[in-house]
C-alpha cells in the first residue's frame, strides 16, 4: 500500500478499481474531426485516469480571477486584453503576467477586500465542486494547476476540496515595509514557480509524475497553456478542453476531447460493479446490505445497481437454488425469509459472476476459496479490488497463508478484509452491527465503506489486514471452547475465563507468525467483540455445545454428524481451523506455548474428553497417544501448571 504522504499519494497502480489502464497518448484529432463526443480511446484514458489537473480560471472557476480583480480596482478593460492575448498564444504568458500585475498594482488589503466581495463559492464553474467530488471519491488525485496566483487560486482550492498542496499556481511578490515587516507593495510574481513560464503546466506535471507513479494524467482547461500539457513529453496523456467559460477556437481543434459542461465529465466516469463470491447465511446478508446501498439513488453515479451473487448450485425441493433465488429474490436454504433485494442476481458460473466485477467480495467458507481462486485466475480485470468476509487459513508446507494472501498472490489484487462480530441471521433482521474494515490501500477501505455501511451496520477502518484476518479465523477455535464450557454446564466466570485465554492465545500467535499486527486490532470489532459474540451465539459454539451434550446423554456424535444435523448445509469453520492452526503449531514446536488452542484440538481428536477444557494447560500439556509428545517433561509440566491443578491427562486416567 501507498500510505497518503501529506495527502498528496495515488493510490498504488493496480490496486484501484477503474477501466483498463492506458499508458500512451491518444492521437491528436484530425482537423474538422467532431471531437465533442470522446472517442472510446479518450474515453478509456478518462475513466483509467490515476490524476486529473484542472486548469483554475475559467474552467473550475467562472473567470479569470485576475481580470476580476482588475476589474474591483478599475482597470479591468485594459488587463482582460491582455488576458486574452496570452490565452490566445499571442503573447507569451511572463510577459502577460508581468504586464498585467503592473496595472492592477493592488495591495493585500486591496486582495482581501476582493476576496471578501466575491466568496469563492458563488465563483465556482457548475459541477466543479460535484465532478472533483466524484474524482477524489474514486481515488483519483485532484491537482489544481493555474497560470494565474496562489493568493487568488487557494479559496477556490477550498470550496472545491482541494488541499492546497495540490496547488500550483504563482505567487506575488510583495514589497516589505522595513519598519513592519508588513507587505506593501505588489512588485511583480516568484518566477521560480513553472506556472509563470511557457510550458509550465506540462513541467509541473512532470514534477508529479517524478513523485507519484502516475500511469494517466489528464488535463482539463480553457487555454492554450493548458493544451500545452499535452504537447510536451512527461506532461499528460490527455487534454479535455473545456469550452463551458469561455470557448478557443484552438484549443477546441486541439482538444482530444472538447466539453461545455463539466457534468460531461462526471458522467463518463466509470460505474463500479460489486460481485459477491458465496451464497451462505453470511454471505447472502452481506449481499443483501450490498444491493440495499446499490438501489440508492446516490449510489447510482458510482455504482452499477446490479450485484451478481456466486452460487454453489443444488437442488432445493427439486429446484435448483440459483432459479430459487432470482425468483423469489431469497436463498431458502441458507437464509430463509430474508429479502435480498430485486438487484441481486444469483449465478451458477463463478466466472461469469466475477469477470466484469470492479469489487470482488469472498465470502465462501474457507476450504472451498483456493479453488475458486484459482479457477478466477487470469479471467477477472486486472484493476479489481478484493475483500475477504471469509474466516479461516489454509496451510501449507512453508506456513500459513491468510486468504487475503491467498487472493492477492493468485489474482494479483489487493485484498483487504471485513470481519466483525458479525452473527448473519441478526443482522439480516436488521440488529445493529459493527465490523472492522481492514485496508492496505485507504482509498480502497473507503469505497468498501461505500459498498457496506448501513444505518444498521457500522464499519470502522484499520489499517491491519492480517490483524484483523488472524482475529476472525482464531476466534473460530475459541468459540469451540466456549461451546464446550456451555454444554458442560459452567456458568459465567468459567466462560469469561475460556474467552480470556482464547484471546491471549490469539493476541499472541498473531503477532508471533506476523509481527506488524497490532495490539489495537484486538479492540476493534473483529476483535474482542467479535470473540463475545461468536462465543455466545454463533455456530461453533453451538455445534460444540451440542458434541459435548451428546457425549453426556450416552450418545456421541462426530462434528461433521452435528454439523449436518443442526446447521442444514452451513459449515463449521472451527473444527477445520483447529486443525489447521495446530498443524502450525506443532510445526514450530509452540503447543505448549498455545494451552487454549491445543486443548481444543486434543478435545477435537478425541485424544481428551470435552471435560479438560476447565484444565486447559493440563489438557495441552498431556502427552497425545501414540506419539512423542515433546510436552512431558516434568518442568513442563509444572510450568504449564498440570501438576498444580491436579489434572490427570484424560488418556492417562
Ligand atoms: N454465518 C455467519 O454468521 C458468519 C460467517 N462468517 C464467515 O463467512 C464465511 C462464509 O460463511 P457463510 O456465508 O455463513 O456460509 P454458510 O456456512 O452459511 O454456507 C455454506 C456455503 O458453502 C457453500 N458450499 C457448500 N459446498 C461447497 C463447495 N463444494 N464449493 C463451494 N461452495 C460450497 C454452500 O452453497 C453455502 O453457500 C465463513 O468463513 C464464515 O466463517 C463471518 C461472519 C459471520
Ligand atoms: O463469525 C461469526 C460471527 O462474527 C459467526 O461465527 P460462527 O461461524 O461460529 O457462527
Amino acid at each position: 500500500m501507498l500510505e497518503r504522504i501529506a495527502s498528496m499519494s495515488p493510490r498504488a497502480a493496480g490496486q484501484r478499481p477503474a477501466q483498463e489502464r492506458v499508458a500512451a497518448a491518444p492521437r491528436r484529432p484530425l482537423a474538422g474531426e467532431d471531437n465533442t463526443h470522446p472517442s472510446d480511446r479518450v474515453l478509456q484514458l478518462w475513466q483509467s485516469a490515476s490524476a486529473v489537473c484542472f486548469d483554475v480560471d475559467c474552467t473550475v472557476a467562472s473567470n479569470d480571477q485576475l481580470d476580476l480583480l482588475a476589474e474591483w480596482m478599475g482597470v479591468g478593460e485594459q488587463v482582460a486584453a491582455l488576458t486574452n492575448s496570452a490565452m490566445d498564444g499571442s503573447m507569451s504568458l511572463e510577459d502577460a503576467l508581468e504586464k498585467r500585475l503592473e496595472i492592477i498594482n493592488c495591495t493585500p488589503a486591496d486582495i482581501q477586500a476582493f476576496l471578501r466581495a466575491h466568496p469563492a463559492e458563488s465563483r465556482l464553474v457548475p459541477g466543479a465542486r460535484e465532478l472533483i467530488e466524484q474524482l477524489q471519491s474514486r481515488g483519483v488525485a485532484v491537482y489544481l494547476i493555474s497560470g494565474g496566483f496562489r493568493e487568488l487560486c487557494l479559496p477556490i482550492a477550498r470550496a472545491l476540496g482541494v488541499p492546497p498542496a495540490h496547488l500550483f499556481a504563482n505567487r506575488m511578490n510583495w514589497q516589505v515595509d522595513d519598519e513592519t515587516g508588513m507587505p506593501t507593495k505588489l512588485v511583480g510574481f516568484d518566477l521560480r514557480e513553472p506556472t509563470g513560464h511557457q510550458g509550465g503546466k506540462p513541467r509541473a506535471i512532470a514534477a508529479l509524475r517524478a513523485l507519484y507513479p502516475y500511469e494517466t494524467v489528464v488535463m482539463v482547461g480553457d487555454g492554450i497553456t493548458d493544451l500545452e500539457a499535452v504537447q510536451e513529453s512527461g506532461g499528460a496523456d490527455m487534454f479535455v478542453g473545456f469550452g463551458g467559460v469561455v470557448e478557443r477556437p484552438v484549443v477546441k481543434a486541439s482538444a482530444d476531447w472538447f466539453v461545455t459542461s463539466l457534468d460531461a465529465l462526471q458522467d463518463a466516469l466509470p460505474r463500479y460493479r460489486v460481485a459477491m463470491i458465496g451464497s451462505g447465511a453470511w454471505a447472502c446478508t452481506a449481499v443483501k446490505m450490498i444491493a440495499e446501498n446499490l438501489r440508492s439513488p446516490e449510489k447510482g453515479s458510482k455504482f452499477v445497481r446490479e450485484v451478481k451473487m456466486y452460487v454453489w448450485e443444488e437442488e432445493v425441493d427439486g429446484r435448483k437454488l440459483t432459479e430459487l433465488i432470482n425468483e423469489t429474490h431469497q436463498n431458502v436454504k441458507y437464509l430463509p425469509g430474508c429479502d435480498l433485494g430485486d438487484n441481486v442476481v444469483a449465478c451458477p458460473d463463478l466466472i461469469e459472476t466475477a469477470k466484469d466485477a470492479h469489487v470482488l467480495v469472498f465470502c465462501s467458507p474457507h476450504q472451498f476459496i483456493h479453488r475458486m481462486v484459482k479457477q478466477l485466475a487470469g479471467h477477472i480485470r486486472k484493476d479489481a479490488i478484493a475483500v475477504s468476509l471469509t474466516k479461516g487459513m489454509r496451510v501449507r508446507p512453508d506456513g500459513p497463508q491468510l486468504i487475503s494472501e491467498m487472493i492477492r498472490k493468485e489474482l494479483g489484487l489487493d485484498c483487504s478484509v471485513l470481519m466483525g462480530a458479525n452473527i448473519a441471521a441478526d443482522i439480516a433482521r436488521g440488529e445493529l452491527s459493527e465490523a472492522t474494515i481492514a485496508y492496505n490501500v485507504l482509498a480502497n477501505g473507503q469505497l468498501l465503506q461505500e459498498v457496506f455501511d448501513r444505518p444498521y451496520f457500522y464499519t470502522q477502518l484499520v489499517p491491519d489486514v492480517v490483524g484483523a484476518e488472524m482475529c476472525g479465523t482464531l476466534k473460530n477455535i475459541v468459540a469451540l471452547a466456549a461451546g464446550f464450557v456451555e454444554g458442560l454446564g459452567y456458568g459465567p466466570n468459567t466462560r469469561a475465563a475460556i474467552m480470556r485465554a482464547g484471546l491471549d492465545d490469539m493476541r499472541r500467535l498473531a503477532k508471533a507468525l506476523y509481527p506488524t499486527v497490532r495490539d489495537a486490532t484486538f479492540f476493534e470489532s473483529c476483535g474482542v467483540a467479535d470473540l463475545i459474540a461468536t462465543c455466545t451465539g454463533g455456530r461453533n459454539r453451538l455445534v460444540a455445545k451440542a458434541f459435548v451434550e451428546a457425549q453426556q446423554a450416552g450418545q456421541p456424535h462426530s462434528f461433521d454428524e452435528l454439523e449436518a444435523s443442526l446447521l442444514h448445509g452451513q459449515k463449521l469453520q472451527g473444527v477445520l481451523t483447529s486443525h489447521e492452526v495446530q498443524e502450525i503449531l506443532r510445526r514450530k514446536g509452540w503447543e505448549l506455548e498455545y494451552p487454549l488452542f491445543t486443548a481444543v484440538n486434543r478435545i477435537v481428536c478425541g485424544h481428551q474428553p470435552a471435560a479438560a477444557i476447565v484444565h486447559y494447560k493440563a489438557a495441552a500439556a498431556a502427552p497425545v497417544p501414540g506419539t512423542e509428545s515433546p510436552s512431558q517433561s516434568t518442568d513442563d509440566l509444572q510450568r504449564l501448571g498440570a501438576i498444580a491443578l491436579g489434572a490427570r491427562p484424560a488418556a492417562q486416567a
